[in-house]
């Protein structure tokens, strides 16, 4: 438990499921005022409100498309209303489908870039422009990916998307930090959700994805819910400008020649 984050108020885009949720979850179990968007399915992220507000804290759920400006403009605006500040935005929703280069169209590559890249830039820039507007030292943490080193091939919109995010990151480190304002990625690796766990639960699915894992395990998503939270809490205070690999190692490419000896 950090102290600190209780009532605190976060936005988590795509927060109504898989990793969104764990982190939507974990933040209720904080004590934070939490402010769940999500893009459709909207009982998943009323029922999360529900389980928020009967462990004894808040919650409201927003409804919007994150690559769509006036959307991200009335989520930080229905946040403010409902809670009268906000402390951070996790801007966690992403999509992909995997296509060949050559066969990837321009309305192919815009959906993911429009949905990861702009989608967290949109929420970025309107959080910085409200934390500076009210004095806070707020927090931004994205949900970027392994991928934002790892090259993958049939997913260029993915890989591109999420190598932007990283740089995004980065270079916004620099301009907000003077303010107290921190902001970082948190990169997953292989992620188990309510959505994957039925391709992860096919053998030789499995079998290839742990090939690329030093620690052997696939992850969970209230792995990453924990370090979004300890990210956000004091005591990672002195954290801006980086990237924590929630990745079981996968970043050392131990399937690169020689596996994982
Ligand atoms: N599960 C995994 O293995 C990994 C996931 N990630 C990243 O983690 C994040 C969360 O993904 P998961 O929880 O795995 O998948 P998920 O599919 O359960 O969650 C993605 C969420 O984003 C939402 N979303 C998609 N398009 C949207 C839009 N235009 N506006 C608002 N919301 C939208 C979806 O509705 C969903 O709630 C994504 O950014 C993904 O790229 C990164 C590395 C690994
Ligand atoms: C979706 C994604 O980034 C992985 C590692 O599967």
């Amino acid at each position: 438990m950090y102290k600190d984050l209780k009532d605190k108020v976060v936005i988590i885009t795509g927060g109504n499921s898989g990793i969104g949720k764990a982190t939507s979850e974990r933040f209720g179990k904080e004590g934070s005022k939490v402010v769940i968007n999500y893009l459709d399915h909207e009982e998943e992220a009323e029922a999360i409100v529900q389980s928020i507000k009967d462990s004894g804290s808040d919650a409201i759920a927003v409804q919007g498309d994150v690559s769509k400006e006036e959307d991200i403009m009335n989520l930080i605006q229905k946040a403010h209303e409902a809670f009268g500040r906000i402390d951070i935005m996790i801007n966690n929703a992403g999509f992909e489908k995997p296509i060949p280069t050559h066969k990837t169209s321009l309305e192919d590559w815009s959906k993911v870039i429009d949905i990861n890249l702009t989608g967290a830039f949109l929420g970025s820039r309107e959080a910085v422009k409200y934390f500076l507007d009210q004095g806070i030292k707020g927090q931004i943490i994205n949900t970027a990916s392994v991928h934002d080193v790892i090259p993958w091939p049939n997913y260029v919109n993915y890989a591109a998307s999420k190598g932007g995010l990283k740089l995004m990151m980065e270079t916004m480190s620099m301009e907000y930090g003077k303010y107290g304002i921190r902001i970082n990625n948190v990169s997953p690796g292989a992620i188990v959700t309510e959505h994957t766990r039925e391709k992860f639960s096919d053998p030789t699915t499995r079998d290839e994805t742990l090939e690329m894992i030093p620690l052997n395990e696939i992850g969970e998503a209230d792995q990453v819910a924990n370090i979004n939270v300890f990210l956000a809490s004091e005591e990672a205070s002195y954290i801006h400008g980086t990237t924590i690999y929630v990745d079981g190692g996968m970043t050392n490419y131990p399937a690169f020649m020689g596996g994982k000896g």
